[in-house]
């Protein structure tokens, strides 16, 4: 395989005339590598994996070269379908191109080896959490894909589901396809990466060459490095525009550009409900109400995501828990948390790796508040 995704000046915004989530960026991507997309919060990681992905389509510059069957991921997955799991891949499957029975083949394979195949018959809206983003990283791999692309897609899974995901990166690689993922453990397949992307945001005050950087995995990131830089697997310059450029595309419409209709079936809900409005905590729910520390100073405004999990009755709260998160836990092992979005991850972890006597619990609902979206 010799193919290699090119983003040429590719920029993107969400309205015209709005702020830039990404921009000026050139890129490529070769077959065959594994490529790490990193930075801070809201720097456009997710924006630009969209846009890798062909899910999305950019308002500047084009995308070129993209493998015909590709994989995505999002880091919010559409859960509330009435279908069931394998008839919910069983459609992708058919989106992607491939025959019915083959289709329904290959996701309960994804199902079985993800160990989630006792749910094949289950309603997708009726899935734990965990569950949910097996068939999200399932319908990923149905092709298989020659680009796949990864938003978060670890978080959630258990960890024996972790590391399957770990072998099917590096079953993809082997095969000659190319990998790029977000994740928030710096060391997820650090022996396999072969680049890291660090993006930050574009800073529309800033004079053209902000920054971004592409760095072999394991090397030192530039600190503060503007313009472009390469390594093995892919190069990347980011805020190339010239002043001319932007004052022109400042006071510009958005292409009504739509994605790439050779793209992954973009695993968003075309039937079926939209996700639910995230409900407090049943009124009037018995138990402690328990605070190992106030949820406030140093939070970003906005910035809480809900957790909602179930244990076995009579559970207590797994010890672990970060300082600044609030819970409430029912009798019935109804648990309830607030905490600040960049605790998230590691409350999941803490309830998915929970040992004896704290152990067994199953991710309902993780919703986040106040974002911008
Ligand atoms: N659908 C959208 N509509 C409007 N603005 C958006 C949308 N998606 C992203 N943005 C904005 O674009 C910018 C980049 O967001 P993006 O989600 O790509 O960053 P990120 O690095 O993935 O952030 P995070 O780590 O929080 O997931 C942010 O300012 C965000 O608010």
């Amino acid at each position: 395989m010799s193919w290699a995704v090119r983003l040429e000046n590719v920029g993107r915004r969400y309205r015209a005339g709005g702020p830039w989530a990404v921009r000026g960026v050139d890129l490529e991507i070769r077959a065959g590598t594994l490529v790490r997309v990193a930075g801070g919060k809201g720097g456009g990681k997710s924006t630009l994996l969209r846009l890798i992905a062909g899910v999305d389509a950019p308002s500047a510059g084009r995308v070129r070269g993209r493998p015909p069957a590709r994989g995505y991921v999002p880091e919010r997955f559409p859960a509330s379908l009435p279908l069931t799991a394998l008839d919910y891949l069983t459609h992708l499957g058919r989106i992607r191109g491939l025959r019915t029975r083959e289709a329904a083949r290959q996701g309960a394979r994804w199902l079985e080896r993800f160990g989630a195949d006792g749910y094949a018959d289950t309603r997708m809206r009726e899935l734990s959490k965990g569950s949910s983003q097996k068939v999200a990283v399932a319908q990923a791999l149905l092709g298989p894909p020659g680009l796949l692309v990864l938003d978060e897609a670890w978080t959630g899974l258990d960890r024996p589901a972790r590391a399957v995901l770990d072998d099917v990166v590096r079953e993809r690689m082997a095969a000659g396809g190319a990998v790029v993922f977000v994740d928030h453990d710096p060391s997820r397949l650090a022996d396999a990466c072969t680049t890291v992307l660090r993006v930050t945001p574009p800073d529309s005050t800033a004079p053209a060459g902000s920054a971004g950087s592409a760095v072999p995995c394991g090397s030192a990131v530039p600190s503060g490095s503007a313009g472009s830089a390469t390594s093995a697997g892919a190069s990347m310059s980011f805020g190339a525009a010239t002043p001319a450029e932007a004052s022109t595309s400042a006071g510009s419409v958005a292409p009504a550009g739509s994605a790439d209709p050779a793209g992954p079936a973009v695993p968003v809900a075309s039937a079926g409900p939209a996700a639910p409005p995230a409900p407090d905590a049943p009124a009037g729910a018995a138990g402690p109400v328990g605070a190992a520390g106030p949820v406030g100073g140093g939070v970003r405004q906005g910035g809480l995501t809900r957790i909602e999990a179930l244990g076995a009755p009579g559970a207590r709260v797994p010890a672990g828990l970060p300082q600044d998160v609030r819970w409430r836990l029912t009798p019935g092992g109804d648990l309830f948390l607030t905490v600040p979005h960049a605790r998230s991850d590691e409350v999941l972890r803490v309830l998915l790796n929970a040992g004896p006597p704290e152990s067994g619990w199953h991710i309902r609902a993780v919703r986040e508040e106040g974002e911008n979206r």
